[in-house]
């Protein structure tokens, strides 16, 4: 670790609070990017999970953003003295569903901060709990990961291709498809659509697929194969899958749910995920 991340840990606790409207503009804008089936749901009707990461985003001016485009830290986040941002992870628990015309809350507050040594250098890891209501009803309760790494780390080590799932969908990861979903969760950070910031700031060989467009995907994957929503998804960002390589949806039934996980095809594991539904 570059230095004593200890007096990070004094912004735990720290709040924002934000408000939005679901539109059906909204619904039909994420049903199109995720080309789901079906018509999207109409005024009044339950809008799908995840759609709530579209919900409430901080709305900052330009000269409010870091160099990557997201908010600068040590506004809301701790000012992490790591550059380079990733999604690590989430752990969500649906109560109800979002319906498609509702004012939804979201409350945010720093609940960790991690600093720890990795395979590919230190990682300051921070988690944001999140509570999703209409009124004082909670629809949805969420644990973000968030991980910043150094300037110079490098990806982690190759590992094994992953295995297939039962079920098997693939996904053409377009440069559209990443600005689209970019686009409906105003998420600014370059390496989703910048390529030269890309390849010559942060060391990608190209764009990022978003983590929480992963989740998302698997997350509306487990639901369609349960025939329900999960009760609660669990997901982990292990390696990064860039445009062009193309991202492959597993899924397989267990006891308790479906396990769950994406690789470039004939790729290493990129995300793991479980949905429980009991
Ligand atoms: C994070 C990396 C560099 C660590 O890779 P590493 O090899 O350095 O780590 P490690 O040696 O495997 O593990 C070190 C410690 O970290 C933990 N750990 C390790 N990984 C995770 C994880 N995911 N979540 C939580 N914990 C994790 C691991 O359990 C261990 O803990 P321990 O010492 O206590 O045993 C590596 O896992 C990685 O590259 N993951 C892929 C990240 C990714 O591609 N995310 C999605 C794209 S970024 C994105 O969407 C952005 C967005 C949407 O714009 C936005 O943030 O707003």
């Amino acid at each position: 670790m570059p230095e004593n991340l200890d007096h990070l840990r004094d912004w735990i606790g720290r709040e924002e609070r934000r408000a939005d409207w679901l539109t059906p503009d909204l619904a039909a804008k994420f049903h199109a990017t995720l080309a789901l089936p079906g018509a999207p749901p109409a005024e009044g009707e339950p809008a799908p999970p995840m759609i709530h990461l579209c919900l409430a985003q901080p709305a900052l001016p330009p000269d409010a953003l870091g160099g990557d485009g997201h908010p600068q830290l040590g506004t809301f986040l701790p000012p992490v003295p790591l550059p380079r941002r990733m999604w690590a992870g989430g752990d969500l628990r649906f109560h109800a569903p979002l319906l498609v015309g509702e004012r939804v809350t979201r409350v945010s507050r720093i609940a960790g901060v991690t600093p720890k040594i990795g395979r590919t250098g230190p990682l300051c890891f921070i988690d944001v709990e999140h509570e999703i209501r209409v009124g004082d009803d909670s629809r949805v309760a969420e644990t973000q990961t968030l991980v910043y790494r150094g300037d110079d780390a490098p990806a982690p080590p190759a590992a094994e291709p992953a295995p297939e799932g039962e079920t098997v969908r693939d996904v053409e990861t377009t440069p559209t498809l990443l600005f689209r979903y970019s686009a409906l969760t105003f998420n600014g950070h370059r390496i989703h659509y910048d390529r030269r910031y890309a390849r010559e700031v942060e060391h990608y060989p190209g764009l990022v697929v978003h983590g929480p467009m992963q989740a998302t995907l698997l997350c509306l994957l487990a639901a369609e194969i349960a025939g329900q929503t999960p009760r609660r998804f669990r997901f982990r960002s292990l390696s990064t899958i860039f445009d062009g390589d193309g991202l492959r949806l597993h899924a397989r039934r267990t006891e308790a749910g479906v396990s769950l996980w994406t690789s470039r095809p004939g790729g290493p594991l990129a995300m793991s995920a479980e949905a429980e539904f009991a």
